[in-house]
């Protein structure tokens, strides 16, 4: 199928390059013309393993076009596909700018009978609305049926998640649609949640803030765990060989971020104020995560009760590994309150090189450690997991490590002359 991608971010340069690597013709929009122009030139704007690789080998055969010509990209395509950003505003509702602004530059480019999909994560109503706005703007109905088709990758795996998603949840008016959708995905062998088009904006919005309580019912255990010295990660072991619980989402540590779980949690809780519902669980889930941060810093003031005046190393600044998205980073919020403490703060990232005022920024993780009173890992890579620790402690000056991810054995670092600290891990 001949397929349009509005937006070339993480959502849409994943989307646009599987679809192209299996058989579709994609035609990926983006308004930035410096974005499309190194797209064309086969670098990738953004840090996702494997997504480079499958692009430019699909942009060489010219399955997958970067452009920044809309009108051009809709009259060659059957679908459209939209997954422009919705982040939120000053006050934490959606921020629909960029959404509207696809839909007034959409409804005079439809002529011809086309499929709108929304990919990007939007309220509720938002498509009902998609609907009406194109209509109001000469769009004929005949010629348009919007789908709600939310996503639910994640960065880091994005490629294997939108490869192998454990359902297609597809929002929609018309049954027509369906049997569209599963032609263009037809590589993926998933079973289909078919539902009304706010059924599925919701279906998005639950699972992420599902997701989030669960995490922040992990961290507020750990908080409890701490007092009591009991290993937190025996306790999520323990609960989570419950069927009924899961192990997955159960890394106690410094609270969750990026760019999706604290904006749609955030984005619910109005959809739910906006109904006169308190959202009583969804606030808890923020609050208990707002104070991950104080905790650790008290658990290290317990070791170093002038922490503030130590040179202090902190690795990681992403907030999670294998991506280079720092939006609502917990280690970066770390980083900022050192920094505003007045520590001297030094930092290593193995993707991102942060210029952050007052602090020094390394390009090798060694390096960072040499002469430092305090290391914090703040975001689990694997390279920190597996750090050479004698080596590690051999540079340092000081020997307190505090692990705000509960990703290092504290057997081995004690082993190699360190201070192990972290919440609930005696
Ligand atoms: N990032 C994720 O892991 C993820 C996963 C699932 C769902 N989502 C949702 O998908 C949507 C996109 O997220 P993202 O992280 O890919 O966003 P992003 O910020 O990485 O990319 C959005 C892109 O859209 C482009 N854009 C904005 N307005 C445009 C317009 N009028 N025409 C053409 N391009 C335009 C921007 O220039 C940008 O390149 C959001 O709603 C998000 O909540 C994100
Ligand atoms: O047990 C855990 C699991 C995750 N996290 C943190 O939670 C955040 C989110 O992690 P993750 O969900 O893996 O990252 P995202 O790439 O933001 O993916 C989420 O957000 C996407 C955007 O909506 C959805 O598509 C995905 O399904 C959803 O998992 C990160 O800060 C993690 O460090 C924890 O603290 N403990």
């Amino acid at each position: 199928m001949d397929v349009c991608v509005i937006g070339a971010g993480y959502v849409g340069l994943t989307t646009s390059t599987v679809l192209a690597n299996y058989g579709h013709q994609v035609y990926c929009v983006d308004k930035q013309k410096d974005r499309v122009e190194m797209l064309r030139n086969g670098k990738v704007p953004i840090y996702e393993p494997g997504l480079e690789e499958m692009l430019v080998k699909n942009s060489k055969k010219g399955q997958l076009i970067f452009t920044t010509d809309l009108k051009t990209a809709v009259s060659k395509s059957d679908v459209i596909f939209i997954a422009v950003g919705t982040p939120q505003d000053m006050d934490g509702r959606t921020d629909l700018r960029f959404f509207e602004g696809v839909i007034n530059e959409l409804a005079p480019l439809i002529k011809t009978y086309k499929i709108v999909i929304t990919k990007s994560t939007v309220p509720l109503g938002t498509n009902e609305e998609l609907e009406q706005k194109l209509l109001e703007q000469g769009v004929l109905k005949e010629n348009v049926d919007v789908v709600s088709n939310p996503e639910f990758l994640r960065e880091g795996t994005a490629i294997h998640d939108m490869l192998y998603p454990d359902k297609i949840v597809i929002g929609m008016k018309e049954q027509r649609t369906i049997q569209v959708l599963q032609k263009l995905y037809h590589f993926i062998d998933a079973p289909y949640i078919i539902t009304s088009l706010s059924g599925a904006e919701m279906i998005k919005y639950a699972s992420n803030a599902f997701l989030a309580v669960k995490i922040s019912f992990i961290n507020e255990l750990a908080k409890i765990a701490d007092a009591y010295e009991v290993d937190i990660t025996d306790v999520a072991l323990g609960i989570g060989m419950d069927p009924r619980i899961g192990h997955h989402f159960l890394q106690a540590g410094l609270g969750y971020g990026g760019s999706c779980l604290p904006k749609d949690l955030s984005s619910l809780e109005h959809q739910s104020i906006k109904k006169n519902i308190a959202p009583h669980l969804l606030q808890a889930a923020q609050t208990v995560n707002d104070s991950i941060i104080d905790h650790y810093l008290n658990k290290l003031k317990t070791e170093v009760p002038d922490y503030q005046k130590k040179k202090i190393t902190v690795w990681g600044a992403t907030f999670k590994p294998n991506t280079d998205d720092l939006r609502h980073s917990q280690a970066l919020k770390l980083i900022n309150r050192l920094v505003d403490e007045g520590s001297n703060v030094h930092l290593y990232d193995p993707i991102v090189s942060l210029k952050i005022d007052n602090t020094s920024t390394y390009q090798d993780m060694f390096d960072s450690v040499k002469d430092t009173d305090i290391l914090i890992v703040a975001t689990e890579w694997k390279q920190f997991i597996d750090a050479d620790w004698k080596k590690v402690s051999a540079q340092m000056r000081g020997k307190i490590v505090l692990d705000c991810r509960n990703c290092l054995q504290p057997y081995t670092l004690r082993k190699n002359g360190l201070l192990y600290l972290g919440v609930a891990r005696p």
